[in-house]
C-alpha cells in the first residue's frame, strides 16, 4: 500500500480550523470541501488518461482526457458525503457509488445499511471518500465490497487517521493483494478508549450534519 500524507501549511491551517470545537457546521462543511480539493489533486496523480487531440485557435494540440471506463467515486455515508462535492467538482465525469456504514459504538464494528455500487468494477479506478480512518473497520469493509466486484485499483482519501487504523488497513489490502493508495491530510496520535481519534475532530458526521439519534 502506498501512503501519502500531505505535508502542506495550507492543509494544516485548514485542518486546525476544522478541528476547533468552536467551528460551526456550515464552516466545517466548507473546510471539508476545500481540503478534499487539495487532497484530490494529489490522489488523482495516477488517474488513467488516453490521448485526445483538440484544435486550439492556432493549431492542433495533442493532449489527454480521462480514460473510459470512468473512475468511480464512493463516499462512505454519512460523513464521506461531505467530501463528494469537492471530489466531483475536480473530476466531473466520474461515476458515483454509495456505501452507508455506521460503527457500533460498543463493539466498534461497522454495520452496512446501504450499498449501491456497479456490479462489475473490473478495469475501474475507484476513489473512496471518508474523513475518518479510526480502527479501519469501515474503510476496510468498503474496500472489501469494491474488491468483491473486481476493482483492481483503489485510492482512499481521508482527512485524519490513527496509526492503529492505518496498520490494520495496510494488512487488509496486503491480504486482498489489491493495489491501493491511502491519501491523508494528517496522521494523528492514537485512538482513545472509545475508538475516537486523538486529538482528532470528534464525530465527523455529527459535525457535518448534526447529532445522529
Ligand atoms: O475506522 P472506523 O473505526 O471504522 O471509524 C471510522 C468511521 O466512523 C465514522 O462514521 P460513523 O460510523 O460515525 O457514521 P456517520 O458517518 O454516519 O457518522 C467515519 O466517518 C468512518 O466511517
Ligand atoms: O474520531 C472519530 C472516530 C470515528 N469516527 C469519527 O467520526 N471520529
Ligand atoms: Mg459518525
Amino acid at each position: 500500500m502506498e501512503l501519502i500524507v500531505l505535508d502542506h501549511p495550507l492543509v494544516t491551517h485548514k485542518l486546525t480550523h476544522l478541528r476547533d470545537r468552536e467551528t460551526d457546521s456550515p464552516t466545517f462543511r466548507a473546510l471539508v470541501e476545500e481540503l478534499v480539493t487539495l487532497l484530490a489533486y494529489e490522489a488523482t496523480r495516477e488517474v488513467r488518461v488516453e490521448p485526445s487531440t483538440v484544435q486550439t485557435p492556432v493549431a492542433p494540440y495533442h493532449g489527454v482526457q480521462i480514460s473510459k471506463p470512468r473512475p468511480l467515486v464512493v463516499p462512505i455515508l454519512r460523513a464521506g458525503l461531505g467530501m463528494l462535492e469537492g471530489m466531483t467538482r475536480l473530476m466531473p465525469n466520474a461515476e458515483v457509488g454509495f456505501v452507508g456504514m455506521v460503527r457500533d459504538e460498543e463493539t466498534l464494528e461497522p454495520f452496512t445499511y446501504a450499498e449501491r455500487l456497479p456490479k462489475d468494477l473490473s478495469g475501474r479506478q475507484c476513489y473512496v471518500l471518508d474523513p475518518m480512518l479510526a480502527t479501519g473497520g469501515s474503510l476496510g469493509g468498503c474496500v472489501n465490497f469494491l474488491v468483491d466486484r473486481g476493482a483492481d485499483h483503489i485510492t482512499c482519501i481521508c482527512l485524519l487517521a490513527a496509526p492503529e487504523g492505518i496498520e490494520k488497513f495496510r494488512r487488509l489490502v496486503e491480504d486482498l493483494k489489491v493495489p491501493c493508495t491511502l491519501v491523508l491530510a494528517a496522521v494523528d496520535e492514537k485512538l482513545n478508549e472509545n475508538g475516537y481519534i486523538v486529538p482528532g475532530l470528534g464525530d465527523a458526521g455529527d459535525r457535518l450534519y448534526g447529532l445522529a439519534e
